[in-house]
């Protein structure tokens, strides 16, 4: 069995009086691609910012490598090895590619890509090398926003809607990459509404409803129930 990398456990989050998250339960192993599939609304992007540090207002336990990362700042748990890549994907917009990749500090020297390691794994970024972020599409921002972490040397990707607003030969692209850097040994856990390319990159997939996980399935229980499942989401 593959090394048990974060756990998540009875996770509630609140956003002042509103509680987003009940008692939610996860766990990504290494090399491994998990994902929270629900509707908008439904507690992803809470859930992957309460696992980054960025929400506070949190009650149970996450921990990484088997030790508590209660009390920790989002910069600390980023040297630990987690790696954020929001919905926006947060890019510098005047800073040209390269700058982006060498800009953050590489937080683990051991688990850091080389930056020729990135350009073999994202070819678009060696061609883009000197443009500034503004002139890239979509797909090469989100490249990017990927690419970023693993030059400071994340070992988990937490991917907020990789998909979205992509042409699907892109969201191919983005499909292989994450199959590509899982069997590489880094972990990823994915928010996607796109479950039909959730289902082409991931191993187990827990799904959401109203802030409580309603299911947790492996990759060929998901893909053979999936119309009842988004039925039972309403997606
Ligand atoms: N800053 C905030 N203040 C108050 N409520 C919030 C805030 N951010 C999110 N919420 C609420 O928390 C709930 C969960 O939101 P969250 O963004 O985590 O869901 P999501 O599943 O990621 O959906 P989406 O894909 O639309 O982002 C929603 O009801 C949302 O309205």
């Amino acid at each position: 069995m593959a090394e048990r990398l974060l756990t998540v456990d009875t996770l509630s989050a609140f956003h002042g009086e509103a509680q987003v998250l009940r008692d939610v339960s996860i766990d990504v192993s290494v090399g491994e691609v998990v994902t929270l599939v629900g509707r908008n609304g439904a507690g992803k992007t809470t859930l992957l910012r309460s696992i980054m540090g960025l929400h506070k207002n949190t009650r149970g336990s996450i921990a990484l490598d088997g030790t508590t990362l209660d009390g920790k700042s989002a910069d600390k748990r980023a040297r630990l090895g987690i790696g954020w890549v929001p919905d926006d994907r947060g890019i510098y917009a005047t800073l040209t590619v390269e700058e982006n990749l060498s800009l953050p500090p590489v937080v683990d020297k051991d688990a850091s890509w080389s930056l020729d390691r990135i350009y073999e794994q994202f070819p678009v970024l060696r061609e883009r090398r000197d443009f500034p972020g503004t002139k890239l599409s979509g797909g090469e921002q989100q490249m990017l926003a990927m690419a970023r972490p693993l030059r400071a040397g994340s070992r988990l990707l937490l991917l907020d809607e990789p998909s979205e607003g992509l042409a699907p030969v892109i969201v191919s692209q983005i499909g292989q990459i994450i199959r590509d850097i899982r069997s590489q040994g880094v972990a990823v856990l994915l928010v996607e509404q796109n479950v039909k390319f959730a289902s082409t990159v991931a191993d187990r997939h827990n799904l959401l409803a109203q802030g409580e996980v309603v299911e947790s399935l492996d990759n060929d229980a998901f893909q053979s129930r999936t119309t009842e499942l988004l039925q039972h989401l309403g997606m």
